[in-house]
């Protein structure tokens, strides 16, 4: 963590981990839905979560909440266009949160910088549009969809599972002209509490390879779980916990909805991690 980092193309630099700001533009989304269905209030939102520091905003078209319906490529572009194209050149790097090829395309053509795929690029032709765009990708761990991933998720053993694919797909998607990539454990894509606290505890063996990695835990179910908070909206101290966890752990990024409270905290766990860091006065 900190000093400067280059990924691709852009040059993400930053003390310590870096904050992504979800912008669902989605009406079921989990915990925000429907209140950034208008154009204009879902670029209020990230004007809003770029001025309090985040360095990309993922913007998502399609909830990928367990039990969530899929939707037709051609609404979920209807969604997520329009915004990426208000919010190009504005200071923010954009990332498109979607599992569909079509999509992702349109989306890079409209401004966004990279592509988020819940998938892990599973789709070959994901891999080509990323390829073809010169586009970086997020290579995220799912097992199954996210109608029914959450079903009865089990593994042999989820680190050495989750990290062997992440290290496969990643080689593959770099093989195939995909410029660079983020790896992400996926928190909740199949996977119970135990599975996640795993991942999450495991997290070094991951951050010290050569890819960053994306770690995203805001407002999951899992908090419920470990602190009893029965509404998403108010597991954002819950997520600040895990995040500042992941980001001690090396984590690059991390994926959240309170984004102002992530990067605060951040800056200030990276200057206490930084013995060179030296206060204003
Ligand atoms: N790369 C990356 N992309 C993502 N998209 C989402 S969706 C999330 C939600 O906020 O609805 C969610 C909430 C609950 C379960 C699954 C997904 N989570 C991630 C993540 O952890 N990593």
């Amino acid at each position: 963590p900190g000093g400067e980092r280059a990924a691709d193309g852009w040059r993400v630099t930053w003390r310590g981990c870096a904050v992504m700001g979800v912008l669902n533009v989605t009406p079921d989304s989990f915990s925000d839905g429907g209140r950034y269905a208008s154009l204009e209030a879902a670029v209020t939102r990230a004007r809003a979560m770029r001025d309090a520091g985040a360095r990309v905003i993922d913007v998502g078209g399609e909830s990928t909440r367990p039990g969530a319906e899929p939707v037709p490529a051609e609404q979920e572009l209807d969604r997520v266009r329009p915004v990426l194209r208000a919010l190009a050149g504005e200071g923010a790097l954009l990332s498109v949160d979607t599992m569909k090829p079509e999509v992702a395309r349109e989306a890079l053509a409209a401004g966004a910088h990279l592509v988020n795929d819940v998938t892990g690029l599973r789709d070959p032709g994901m891999v080509e549009v990323c390829a073809g765009a010169g586009a970086p990708a997020c290579v995220m761990h799912m097992r199954g969809e996210p109608r029914t991933m959450q079903r009865s998720p089990q593994y042999r053993d989820v680190v050495a599972e989750v990290h062997a694919f992440l290290r496969e797909r990643a080689a593959a998607v770099l093989a195939a002209g995909v410029p660079s990539v983020l790896l992400d454990p996926g928190l909740g894509f199949g996977k119970t509490a135990a599975h996640n606290l795993a991942l999450l505890r495991a997290l070094p063996e991951l951050t010290c390879g050569p890819h960053p990695v994306l770690v995203g835990a805001s407002r999951k179910k899992m908090i419920d779980l470990l602190a009893g908070v029965p509404n998403a909206a108010d597991r954002d101290p819950g997520s600040l916990a895990l995040h500042l966890h992941a980001a001690r752990q090396g984590a690059a990024m991390v994926r959240v909805h309170a984004a102002g409270v992530h990067v605060q905290a951040l800056r200030v766990q990276a200057a206490l991690e930084d013995p060179t860091f030296t206060p204003g006065r």
